[in-house]
């Protein structure tokens, strides 16, 4: 999701609360909306690849990159004040161009249908601004889950901050799909599309895409504020 939108919702979102509730502004108008957490799905991978960097597209030192398009993912890391979380790991997975997880119960069945060239799971640290990044395919569709979607998790040291995916802005199959469905609120709806756009001067059709991960208050912290 890209900055300005963002904030376009967040605006929405305080005009939809009406005016009476804007007495105190300061207490809404400072804080971003928090990601919404989604299931982290059946295909976290079993067994963490060799290869885990940020470059979904090539493993290790082959010559052949993965079928699909590529897309160059990047964000930022956010707490509700809008400062970085820096040097946190952001994770992502998703299934190849030819529908496979990396994942056991997934490639074992459909192990000649797996692009072997495709790493399926990779991590980033977000730097002193949190911005985070990731060379990927753009996600397809996965039977019964007609949303192409990448899943995510958000983690400090051992600690999952967040699970959740994003899911492509305007795609057909969200509409029908189970986990997007779920998701009843709009403004959360809008918290986890993400534009897929093209590289203008790109010569072979690369995509980007833009997605502020905004982390809400960890348990200990929550217990930290009700203590205060
Ligand atoms: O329930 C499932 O089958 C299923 C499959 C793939 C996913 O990415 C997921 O989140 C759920």
């Amino acid at each position: 999701m890209s900055g300005p939108l963002f904030h376009l919702h967040r605006r929405a979102f305080l005009g939809a609360l009406g005016a009476s509730v804007l007495t105190s502004p300061a207490l809404f108008a400072e804080q971003l909306l928090r990601t919404p957490p989604l299931t982290e799905g059946p295909f976290y991978p079993d067994k963490i690849p060799l290869d885990t960097d940020n470059d979904l597209i090539v493993i290790g030192k082959n010559t052949t990159r993965a079928v699909g398009e590529i897309t160059h993912l990047t964000g930022k890391v956010l707490d509700i004040n809008g400062a970085p979380a820096k040097n946190v790991v952001v994770e992502i997975w998703q299934c190849d161009a030819n529908e496979v997880y990396l994942h056991s119960s997934d490639s074992i069945p459909k192990v000649k249908q797996q692009d072997k060239n495709f790493q399926g799971f990779g991590r980033c640290t977000t730097t002193e601004k949190g911005e985070y990044r990731f060379r990927t395919i753009k996600p397809v569709p996965y039977p019964g889950r007609p949303a192409p979607h990448i899943h995510f998790k958000v983690k400090k040291g051992n600690r999952e901050l967040l699970t959740s995916q994003f899911m492509i802005r305007g795609h057909a199959g969200n509409a029908r799909d189970g986990v997007f469905g779920g998701v009843r609120d709009v403004i959360d709806r809008e918290l986890i599309l993400v534009d897929f756009k093209p590289v203008k001067e790109s010569k072979i059709g690369e995509l980007q895409a833009y997605f502020e991960i905004v982390l809400g208050l960890t348990p200990d912290e929550k217990d930290m504020n009700l203590r205060r």
